[in-house]
């Protein structure tokens, strides 16, 4: 069954003589309970088709479907309930909150909904990514890897349905890499939570139940 699905997905960037054609007519859906992953050449518009079908770009042209309702439609209110709700994110940059420490940028998402803190899922994201010393230290306090792996768990804290990950495992070593890759698997084998991924690395790209290339803005 398919979670999310772009139909004639266009995207342009600025006006006039410096417009930018980013996306030219993608239609792809995304199966719901599974891994994407997304890859093609520097600049072909693979971060570009994330951001547009996460809600967090406007589309041009086309509709992008979660579910069967139309989200390019909704309001930036809606959008961000929406993000909030139902999607995590990781990027490459990690955008920790510095003033406060691992354990509050982890729950951070869950206290913002209000919700209950699942104390042993918490526990368990800490632990598989290698934080468990770490909670009380601020993010400044970390490498760049220990910070990527604290905005994966923050990324995961609200059990998201989706997760679009952009490069996650772009600044960790091998190991944590495939660590970490355990862990999303996880998720989408075990909880039922669908992954959508951009990457450089082919050894990672494999490891999904499907694979998207993206080329000039065009989808294959
Ligand atoms: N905010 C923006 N304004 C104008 N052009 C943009 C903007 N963001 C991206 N672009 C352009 O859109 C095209 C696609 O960029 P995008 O970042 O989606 O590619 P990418 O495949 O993710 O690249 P990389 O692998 O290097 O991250 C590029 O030509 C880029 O220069």
């Amino acid at each position: 069954m398919s979670i999310l699905t772009a139909i004639d997905l266009n995207k342009t960037y600025g006006k006039g003589l410096s417009t930018v054609k980013a996306l030219t007519d993608i239609n792809l859906s995304f199966e719901k309970g599974r891994f994407t992953s997304i890859i093609g050449p520097s600049g072909s518009g693979k971060s570009t088709l994330l951001h547009c079908i996460a809600g967090l770009d406007s589309i041009t042209n086309g509709k992008v479907l979660l579910n069967d309702k139309d989200i390019s439609k909704l309001s930036e209110d809606e959008l961000s309930k929406l993000r909030r709700e139902k999607f995590g994110f990781i990027f490459q940059s990690f955008n920790l909150i510095p003033v406060v420490n691992v354990y509050e940028n982890i729950v951070l998402p869950v206290n913002i909904d209000n919700k209950k803190v699942d104390k042993k899922y918490i526990n368990n994201l800490i632990s598989i990514l290698g934080l468990k010393d770490k909670v009380d230290k601020f993010p400044n306090e970390l490498s760049g890897g220990q910070q990527q792996r604290v905005a994966i768990a923050r990324a995961l804290a609200n059990k998201p349905e989706i997760i679009f990950a952009d490069e996650p495992t772009g600044n960790l070593d091998t190991k944590t890499t495939y660590e970490v890759m355990d862990l999303l698997k996880k998720c989408v084998n075990e909880f039922g939570q669908t992954l959508i991924m951009i990457t450089h690395n082919n050894e990672i790209a494999a490891m999904a139940d499907k694979v998207i290339t993206i080329k000039d803005g065009k989808a294959s």
